[in-house]
């Protein structure tokens, strides 16, 4: 394999750039060409490729985003979308490529891959909700960003004899939200993957402050409704907290990666090039035990299941 691409695609997530760079980099060394796609699948299929050399990717190893830009762009669910994909991968001679993006991008990945096109994935997504994977590339910097303001939030709280209701991201999982929230203490922490006892959120919120608490924290992935919702929902219970609700938004999706993100993202980039260079496709890379390992596509979406770290979840409760 002489000449590979390499995307990013779906949210962005800090350590993507160092996926990239190693991509390009560990390619150099095993003499393959690698060509940026730019804009996830929407640039593929517009022909958005051009060459990558280790030059252009000095200084991006410390910088959150993508340098490759990312979209979401669901023309490439249909065959017609991913076939014009393959014929701009032809065009340009490229012959194998690394998709960094969460499980939508992989689905994109796999399809090129059942139309005979080589296609690696890197977990690149802030969610960590990819089945056997026990870190996606990005997660642990989005959840030392959302301790940093769940320690902000807790000093204005505690200034007001307030409780706060801060939704995080996830989408579907609670991963954020359990990990971020055992680290920063949260009285509560409400997650999709666990039903939630409203009462008991108030009876543990009121035993605080019985117990000379002056805040309550409560954690909310996003994935189980909105903040202002479940406000609503406590003071339809009991009107006497003076409470609020903060979202935090994308900025848990900026900021510059952790050295464990780089890390993480230098192993996966240069291993999902090995990979490609070794003839193999329809692969994703994943850590397990700090060791790099290869799950098929296949597997992560049939076989494999996401795992939550429950018993951090648990372990919370005997915390607060
Ligand atoms: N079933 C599918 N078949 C082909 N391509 C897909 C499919 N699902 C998603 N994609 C492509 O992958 C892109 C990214 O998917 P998605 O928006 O789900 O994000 P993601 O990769 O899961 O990342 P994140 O969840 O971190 O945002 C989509 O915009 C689309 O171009
Ligand atoms: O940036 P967008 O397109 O609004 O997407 C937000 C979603 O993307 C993520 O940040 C990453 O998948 C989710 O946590 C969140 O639900
Ligand atoms: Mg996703």
């Amino acid at each position: 394999m002489k000449r590979i691409g390499v995307m990013t695609s779906g949210g962005d997530a800090p350590g993507m750039n160092a996926a990239v760079r190693a991509v390009v980099r560990r390619g150099e060394s095993l003499g393959v060409e690698v060509y940026a796609i730019t804009n996830g699948y929407k640039g593929l299929v517009e022909g958005e490729i051009h060459r990558l050399t280790s030059n252009d990717v000095g200084g991006i190893l410390n910088r959150g985003g993508t340098m490759l830009f990312s979209a979401r762009y669901p023309e490439f669910k249909e065959k017609e979308g991913q076939l014009k994909g393959v014929e701009q991968l032809k065009k340009h001679g490229i012959e194998g490529v690394v998709v960094i993006g969460g499980d939508g991008s992989f689905r994109g990945a796999q399809s090129l891959s059942n139309h005979g096109f080589p296609t690696i994935g890197v977990p690149g997504t802030i969610d960590n909700d990819i089945a056997g994977t026990d870190y996606t590339l990005g997660f642990d910097t989005t959840v030392n960003t959302v301790v940093e303001a769940l320690d902000r939030v807790r000093d204005t709280a505690g200034s007001h004899g307030r409780v706060l209701v801060v939704e995080v991201m996830g989408r579907d999982a609670g991963d954020i939200a359990i990990w971020s929230g055992l680290s920063s203490g949260a009285e509560a922490i409400v997650i999709p993957e666990k039903p939630f006892d409203i009462n008991q959120i108030i009876k543990d919120l009121k035993d605080g402050f019985a117990e000379g608490k002056n805040q309550g924290l409560i954690v909310l992935a996003e994935g189980v409704m909105p903040a202002a919702e479940l406000v609503r929902q406590i003071q339809e219970v009991d009107h006497t907290f003076n409470i609020r609700e903060v979202v935090l938004g994308h900025i848990q999706r900026g900021g510059q990666p952790t050295a464990r993100d780089r890390v993480l993202g230098s192993s996966f980039g240069a291993r999902a090039v090995e990979l490609l260079t070794e003839g193999k496709t329809g692969l994703c890379v994943e850590v397990v035990d700090e060791e790099i390992v290869t799950n098929k596509f296949d597997d992560i979406f049939n076989n494999l299941k996401h795992e939550p770290k429950l018993h951090l979840h648990e372990l919370n409760k005997f915390l607060i």
